[in-house]
């Protein structure tokens, strides 16, 4: 069965971090499928554009062999029930599909729009972040309503879109994002 996997992300600004993912999510999947999106629990510091246009630099600069790494504005929504809704106009029903999320949103899912409908419809795929551990008793919880979780053999850097915004750390970032902010003249 065709493996599908799906990361949302408010790319506020994307890091380093995101890239790492999608690089590996290239190599371990037959298509990834990429949109940027408000986080109805968040405020963002740029709009959906700019976020979606830094998002796109940060693809075209992963070196994937497959060329299977899908951005779409098609899949943009703040709830994620509608994107992967939207996933499955494109890849079809009989796709396997995996929500991909950071370990740090394990326990907060939980509270995500008709979480049991999304757990329906995909398995869950754990990237371990620096500084938050995988709680046997969160993946149990999430268990309970259905999720069928994995764990993502990947070492993400310990990097995150707030390091840039409050502390303007520019490390986190790749330089092409860089020089889009500072062309943009963004997060001023
Ligand atoms: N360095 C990272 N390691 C593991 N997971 C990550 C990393 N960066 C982002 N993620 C995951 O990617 C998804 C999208 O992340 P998001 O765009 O919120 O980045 P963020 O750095 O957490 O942003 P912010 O600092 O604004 O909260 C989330 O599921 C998050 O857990
Ligand atoms: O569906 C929800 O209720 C929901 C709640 C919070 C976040 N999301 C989505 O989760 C993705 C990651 O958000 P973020 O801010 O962690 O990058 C992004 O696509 C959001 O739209 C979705």
């Amino acid at each position: 069965m065709t493996k599908i996997a799906l990361f949302g992300t408010s790319a506020d600004p994307p890091t380093a971090g995101h890239q790492s993912i999608i690089h590996w999510l290239s190599n371990n999947f037959d298509y990834v499928g990429i949109w940027a999106a408000d986080n109805p629990y968040k405020d963002h510091k740029t709009s959906l554009d700019h976020r979606l246009a830094m998002l796109k630099l940060l693809i075209d600069d992963v070196d994937s062999p497959g060329d299977n790494i899908y951005l779409s504005k098609s899949l943009s929504h703040r709830r994620s029930l509608i994107s992967v809704g939207k996933a499955k106009e494109i890849w079809g029903e009989n796709s396997d599909y995996f929500f991909v999320i950071g370990s740090d949103i394990v326990k907060q899912i939980r509270q995500w729009y008709r979480i049991d409908e999304l757990l329906a419809q995909v398995s869950l795929l754990i990237v371990p972040r620096p500084g938050y551990t995988i709680n046997e008793s969160d993946l149990k919880a999430l268990e309970d309503i259905g999720g069928k979780c994995q764990i993502a053999d990947l070492n993400a850097p310990a990097v995150s879109s707030t390091a840039y915004r409050k502390d303007g750390n520019e490390n986190v970032l790749i330089q092409p994002v860089q020089d889009y902010i500072h062309q943009e003249k963004l997060y001023a």
